[in-house]
């Protein structure tokens, strides 16, 4: 079958979808081999169940929220069968337009069903098949990591996976991990009824972000009765009467948690199992990500990788963009196209939400780079008040003399979408002038990224426009 393609591809998801359309357009013929769903994890797993879910999750505490505001809404409990029912929709949509529809719009991609293993770096079996070739891409993706501490297989636990699969609310839940998922889902179970308990082994949530962002977000958390805990060295679970249990040591001191159910959100694994990558000659890091050269290469000639099965950033965009290189130079050899994910910008939808491009003024300053970084509270943002949600902020990094942007981090409602203007600044190199010069529409979220950029003219002293 493969003698017929110029490019195989392992997996079927955002970052192979985004290569196959790439080496299409070049008119290359696509073989594309998945074991499970078409479009791999955002659509059927990640991103669209997700966002569905919180997005309805803000609507009900909007709901109920509008009361502070006069509106007098009510809101009985949800209803878990049309909730999923709505989910289920958003997710066979966007199926059908982004992966099926593709798929029949271009005959040059197929796809073959079947766990794919290499034999050789110039063979993988799939079932009975061996397909050759002379160029892979491997684009096989992740999976949520699991905790595999005595009693995990008594418990029943959830995963982001199956949390977002659930018949019903559960009425509490323990989360263990502090990151992405568990701000994000925590804060959606807690609005939809549920008791959540994030615990979390570091000193604080969502560690790539500024303290001056996570601490209001952790005092809105608390108002809206998600309790986080931070230091946990998890020991053991069992099962207690209808709860499942988790024993800890908290600062050195053992600790019980308990609910109806607990779901671990402490990363992603990568799907490296089992696809013969020894066989291959692909190399892999200590924690089973594949390496990378800047132009998506493996140790491997012949052999390409991108996405999540590479490490971070874990996001869909990025994966997409490391296929577009990976093919760019696979099917042109001269092209030498490179990935910078110096650009990307990543949002964690919780409300509000926490957004960031670029680098902060302390991986500028590890770089020799001299900086000028400014903190903009939400207060000093009027949409913020007509929003009624003035806890957040804007932390802008700029280098100092030349004034250019090198990084935004934001906690404000619609941060991922005003997160952009950042991201321009940062990859075209603008400067805080620029940002400060540009009329924004008032009142707006946006328009706190010119008044960030006013105060760090200030601070350096340079003159306003
Ligand atoms: C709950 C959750 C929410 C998320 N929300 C967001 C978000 O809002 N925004 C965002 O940008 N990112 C989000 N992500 C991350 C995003 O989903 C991933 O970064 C993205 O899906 C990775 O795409 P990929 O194609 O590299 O891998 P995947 O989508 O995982 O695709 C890999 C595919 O390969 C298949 N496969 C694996 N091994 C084999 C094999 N041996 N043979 C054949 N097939 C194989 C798998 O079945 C899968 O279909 C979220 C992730 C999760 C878990
Ligand atoms: N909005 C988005 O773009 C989005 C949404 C969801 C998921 N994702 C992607 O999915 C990936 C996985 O998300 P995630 O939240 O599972 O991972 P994460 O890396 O964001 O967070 C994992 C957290 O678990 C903690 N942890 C690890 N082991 C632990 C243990 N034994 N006990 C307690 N805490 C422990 C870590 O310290 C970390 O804070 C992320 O890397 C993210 O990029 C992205």
């Amino acid at each position: 079958m493969s003698a017929l393609h110029d490019l195989v591809i392992l997996g079927s998801g955002t970052t192979a979808f985004a290569g196959a359309l790439r080496a299409a357009e070049e008119g290359a013929r696509v073989l594309m081999v998945e074991q499970s769903r078409l479009g791999g994890t955002c659509v059927n797993w990640g991103c669209i169940p997700s966002k569905t879910l919180i997005d309805k999750a803000r609507g009900y505490y909007e709901a109920r929220r509008g009361e502070r505001f006069g509106m007098n809404l009510t809101a009985g409990p949800p209803d878990c069968q049309r909730l999923m029912a709505a989910k289920t929709e958003a997710v066979e949509t966007v199926r059908y337009d982004r992966y099926q529809k593709v798929l029949e719009a271009h005959p040059g991609i197929e796809v073959l069903r079947g766990h794919g293993r290499f034999l050789s770096p110039r063979e993988l079996q799939v079932g009975a098949e061996v397909l050759v070739s002379e160029r892979f891409l491997i684009a096989c993706g992740g999976v949520p990591r699991l905790l595999h501490l005595p009693g995990a297989a008594d418990i029943d636990y959830l995963t982001s996976y199956s949390a977002l699969h659930l018949p019903c609310i559960p009425r509490s839940l323990v989360i263990i991990g502090g990151g992405v998922i568990a701000l994000e889902m925590g804060q959606m179970f807690c609005r939809f009824g549920a008791a959540v308990t994030i615990v979390e082994r570091g000193e604080r949530p969502l560690k790539d972000f500024d303290r001056r962002l996570t601490d209001p977000f952790e005092a809105m958390a608390a108002e809206e009765g998600i309790e986080m805990v931070f230091g946990v060295e998890a020991q053991r679970f069992y099962r207690r009467g209808n709860e499942s249990c988790l024993q800890a040591l908290v600062g050195g001191v053992e600790r019980e948690f308990h609910a109806e159910r607990i779901m671990f959100a402490v990363g992603t694994a990568p799907a490296t199992e089992d696809i013969g990558l020894a066989e291959a000659g692909v190399e892999v890091d200590h924690a089973g990500f594949i390496r990378v050269d800047e132009e998506m290469r493996t140790s491997a000639a012949g052999i390409w990788a991108a996405g999540d099965v590479t490490g971070p950033p874990l996001i869909a965009p990025a994966g997409a963009r490391e296929a577009e290189v990976a093919v760019d130079n696979l099917l042109n050899p001269q092209a030498h196209r490179r990935i910078d994910h110096r650009c990307t910008p990543m949002a964690v939808f919780t409300d509000p939400e926490f957004a960031s491009v670029g680098i902060d003024a302390q991986q500028a300053t590890h770089e020799g780079k001299e900086v000028v970084e400014t903190f903009l509270d939400l207060h000093k943002v009027a949409k913020a008040h007509v929003i009624g949600e003035c806890r957040g902020g804007i932390l802008l990094c700029a280098e100092k003399g030349s004034g250019r942007v090198l990084g935004v981090q934001m906690l404000a409602s619609r941060a991922a979408d005003v997160i952009h203007e950042a991201a321009l600044a940062v990859r075209f190199g603008l400067t805080v002038e620029d940002l400060a010069e540009t009329i924004h529409v008032y009142p707006t979220i946006s328009d706190g990224l010119r008044l960030v950029a006013l105060e760090n003219l200030r601070q350096q002293g340079r003159r306003q426009p």
